[in-house]
């Protein structure tokens, strides 16, 4: 299954303040989309809204089913969400943990999963580079170890929508990379894949479009070399950045 994303006019207030205010966006399936912004500017609110973990006011679409109406188990089979942080306190297996990716498809233990529920788990553990850890207890691996088995999880599930906040934070230059390339190639099987990041460099280089929100508001979306322009970069992140191409592609390196 495969569909567009439609978010109109979301908004979306904590602890009485607004922290999302107006925002419109149509997200196309099998894209990657970064969602970037300062500190506090509604990014993370942004995925919780779409996975249904915060109240909102506005509509949030996919294809044509309203997502405010489906079940809790019906969402978690059309959005596989990453967290931030993805603390984990059990000491499970890592395969275990990536197993529960299944669980809106069914599956119930993770010692008795059905073929394509295995398949879909060893696949999602060979695309994050996690399978010489999958009999590791997850609470003795590293951050950056622990944060590729989240990730493995968010893959296995095979949801038509992933939203991944700040996929690669803790992980070192080459599996940022890998990591940035299995979720465009994921996009380019027909899934949207909407990434919030802090690095504007991995974002230019790997996304096909990037939102750009500021204090709540959308301030630009657009493909990275529009949205992530010289006079958006100094307005809404106040920085000046270093832009070129290498090898055909944008290269962004905030700079001043
Ligand atoms: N539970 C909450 N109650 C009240 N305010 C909240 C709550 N969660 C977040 N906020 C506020 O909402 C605003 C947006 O937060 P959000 O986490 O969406 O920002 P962000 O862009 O993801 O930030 P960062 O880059 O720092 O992770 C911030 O001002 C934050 O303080």
């Amino acid at each position: 299954m495969t569909a567009d994303l439609r978010i109109r006019d979301l908004s979306v207030r904590l602890g009485g303040r607004p922290v999302l205010s107006g925002v419109s966006l149509e997200l196309r399936s099998g894209s990657f989309v970064a969602v970037v912004g300062p500190n506090g500017a509604g990014k993370t609110s942004l995925l919780r809204a779409i996975a249904g973990l915060v109240p909102h006011a506005g509509l949030i679409a996919l294809g044509a089913e309203n997502l405010d109406r489906l079940s809790a188990r019906a969402r978690a089979r059309r959005i596989a969400y990453l967290p931030q942080g993805h603390e984990m306190h059990w000491p499970l297996p890592a395969r275990d943990v990536v197993a529960l990716g299944r669980f809106p498809h069914g599956a119930a233990d993770p010692d008795r999963l059905g073929e394509a529920d295995r398949e879909a788990v060893a696949e999602a553990m060979r695309v994050t580079d996690t399978e010489a850890f999958a009999d590791r207890a997850v609470t003795e691996l590293s951050g950056g170890e622990r944060a590729r088995v989240a990730l493995a999880r968010v893959f296995a599930a095979g949801a038509p929508v992933i939203l991944a906040d700040e996929p690669t934070a803790a992980l070192d230059p080459r599996h940022q990379i890998d990591v940035m390339s299995a979720l465009r190639a994921r996009a380019r099987c027909g899934t949207l894949v909407i990434a919030v990041t802090h690095d504007l460099g991995l974002a230019a280089r790997h996304a096909d479009a990037v939102a750009v929100l500021e204090a709540g508001r959308l301030a630009a979306v657009g493909p990275p070399a529009e949205a992530l322009a010289p006079d958006c970069l100094r307005r809404v992140f106040g920085i000046e950045a270093f832009i070129g191409t290498h090898q055909g592609a944008p290269v962004l390196v905030p700079w001043s």
